[in-house]
């Protein structure tokens, strides 16, 4: 049988395997010394007024050494891979993508952010009338609907300069602000780099024009608290006007779903099921590339480097997602809250890559449609039994057996009519989801405001597999909390999600066995889920034994 060129390469890294597991072993022992100290001491000994510091001391010490054990799991096997895209089927034969864009608020993710994150999406090195590219502005801004216009206009000078110079830095927001652009250009180059410049600039005057103008009065919207969908084709597989019409551009939509007061929204996973949905029925591509608006895309190879995972037969099956670390371009020097979060992305995350897979980490991955659409749903079924799960669009529901039949476009954007655009709005309503399983079941799970988290331990409980893939030069760049106040938010939101998930019969540690997940794949989602249990040791050990050093009671051996 004639074996085909390898397309990815996993290696375990054996020597950080050994050292972290004496480690673990080493550390083990200290805290089994720990708790033998404390089980063997004759309570009697001590005076009872000082039995409530050392019960606590006990339990915050108990806390500790539960998460740690969990922790260990983590750095049990870590590997590292690589990719040969060169080895990639040719352009015509690649699967086509949806990238989902998220906004939520016009004023803390300025529009010019938001832009610089779809453009650098547009810009990505793949056949262009196989991406399609969707904003979702939860904010329903009709700033943000002007700026999307004016970001197409300018993606028709942009692309065509990136693919013609090979531009890496694909995000022109950063290619103009570094002081290197990385290419060795001729006067040719230099010449047409000014150009775009101005091009930019002018986009960039424009762009602020619309936000103080809160828009323009043309949009022929209205948006308000309590406000109708809003779907636009902004583009459709357009041609670059500078380049004689020569190189296409993606297709690119904006949608607002409706939203009103006396119905959940759901946040995030809301958003991004309403995606789901309205991508299904018009471009229904196999994967999806999801990005929150502040990580823009830093390397156009990002997408054939997913492709070396999704199409190599070997893991392709049972694979749900290639998820990328995300990368920050904002983190200060010393960095004391560690907002990179290099524990998850340099640690823990590859770790978790040697047992079935990462966590799903909110963005930066490539996902296989057909993993959001769970698990219950099987080829041969028929429309009504897919209604009860998908809800009542014929349309869409036949989007989901192409899917599920593995059969699914693989060109973007084909016809697009006008009422295929009703079908979009009313899969957007807010009403839709009733009566189906969105949110229980299918697409991103509503049961924690985790849904990153809480969708892809579903998924891995369910059998998928997923992969990490760290390249050299970051696939992505996002901005990171840098200051308390927003970290402090940040980690309260997340910390009460996972509580969410703790404290449910989604408890990673017993739900986890029921599905049969892996032991130590089990561990690493407990430990995350038991993150909220920190506080714990963290109040007592900072007030606890200060107080017995003041007073004079004793709490540690004597050495
Ligand atoms: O109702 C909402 C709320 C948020 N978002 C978007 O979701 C993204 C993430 O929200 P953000 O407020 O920036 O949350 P972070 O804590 O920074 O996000 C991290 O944590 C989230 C929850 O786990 C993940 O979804 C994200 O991908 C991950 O980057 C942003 O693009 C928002 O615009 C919506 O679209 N609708
Ligand atoms: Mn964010």
């Amino acid at each position: 049988m004639e074996t085909l060129p390898p397309l990815q390469k996993c290696t375990v890294d054996k020597f950080s395997a050994i050292v972290t597991r004496t480690h673990t072993l080493i550390h083990s022992v200290a805290i089994l010394f720990m708790l033998y100290y404390r089980l063997i001491i004759n309570l009697k000994e001590i005076p009872i007024s000082f039995l409530p510091y050392w019960f606590l001391i006990f339990v915050s010490e108990l806390i500790l050494s539960f998460l740690r054990t969990l922790d260990s799991a983590h750095i049990f096997s870590p590997v590292s891979r690589s990719v040969y895209p060169e080895n990639l089927p040719p352009d015509d034969e690649l699967p086509a993508i949806d990238v989902f864009v998220c906004t939520a608020d016009p004023i803390k993710e300025p529009a010019l952010g938001v832009m610089s994150t779809v453009l650098s999406a547009m810009a990505i090195d793949y056949p262009p009338e196989k991406v399609t590219v969707y904003l979702s502005d939860d904010g329903g801004s009709v700033t943000t609907l002007c700026a999307v216009r004016e970001a197409w206009r300018f993606g028709q000078v942009w692309i065509p300069f990136c693919r013609e110079f090979g531009v890496k830095r694909i995000c022109p927001e950063t290619f103009f602000q570094a002081a290197d652009d990385e290419i060795n250009g001729g006067k040719d180059y230099l010449l047409e780099r000014d150009n775009i410049q101005k091009e930019y600039e002018e986009f960039k005057e424009r762009l602020k024009k619309a936000q103080e103008n809160g828009g323009t009065k043309d949009t022929g919207v209205q948006f308000g608290p309590n406000r109708d969908t809003v779907i636009e084709i902004i583009g459709q597989r357009g041609c670059g006007a500078k380049n004689n019409g020569k190189a296409k551009l993606s297709s690119l939509v904006y949608v607002s779903r409706e939203k009103n007061t006396s119905h959940p929204h759901h946040f995030k996973a809301g958003a991004l099921n309403v995606l789901l949905r309205v991508s299904g029925i018009i471009s229904n591509s196999p994967y999806i590339l999801m990005l929150d608006c502040d990580m823009h895309s830093n390397d156009p190879s990002s997408a054939r480097q997913a492709m070396c995972f999704h199409l190599d037969p070997k893991i392709s099956p049972s694979l749900a997602f290639v998820q990328f670390p995300q990368r920050f371009r904002n983190i200060s020097k010393n960095d004391i809250y560690d907002s990179a979060m290099r524990n998850c992305f340099v640690v823990r995350w590859p770790g978790m890559d040697g047992l079935i897979g990462p966590m799903l980490s909110g963005t930066c991955f490539y996902m296989k449609r057909k993993a959001l659409y769970g698990t219950a749903i099987h080829k041969g079924m028929d429309l009504s039994e897919l209604k009860k799960y998908f809800g009542s669009s014929n349309e869409f529901l036949n989007t989901v057996i192409t899917c599920i039949n593995d059969k699914q476009n693989d060109t973007g954007i084909k016809e697009f009519a006008d009422n295929k655009i009703q079908e979009a709005r009313f899969l957007a309503s807010c009403t839709y989801e009733e009566e189906s399983q969105w949110g229980e079941e299918i697409g991103f799970l509503y049961h924690s405001v985790v849904e990153d988290y809480f969708t892809g331990f579903i998924m891995h409980c369910k059998g998928w597999k997923s992969v990490l893939y760290n390249p050299s030069r970051p696939a992505f760049l996002g901005s990171s909390t840098t200051n308390l106040n927003d970290t402090l938010i940040q980690g309260t939101r997340w910390n009460s999600g996972l509580a969410e998930v703790l404290f449910s019969r989604f408890c990673p540690l017993i739900y986890g066995l029921k599905s049969r997940m892996p032991l130590l794949e089990r561990m690493c989602y407990a430990y995350l889920a038991s993150q909220p249990l920190f506080c714990f040791p963290a109040w007592f050990l900072a007030i606890i034994p200060q107080l017995c050093l003041l007073n004079g009671i004793p709490i540690y051996p004597k050495v």
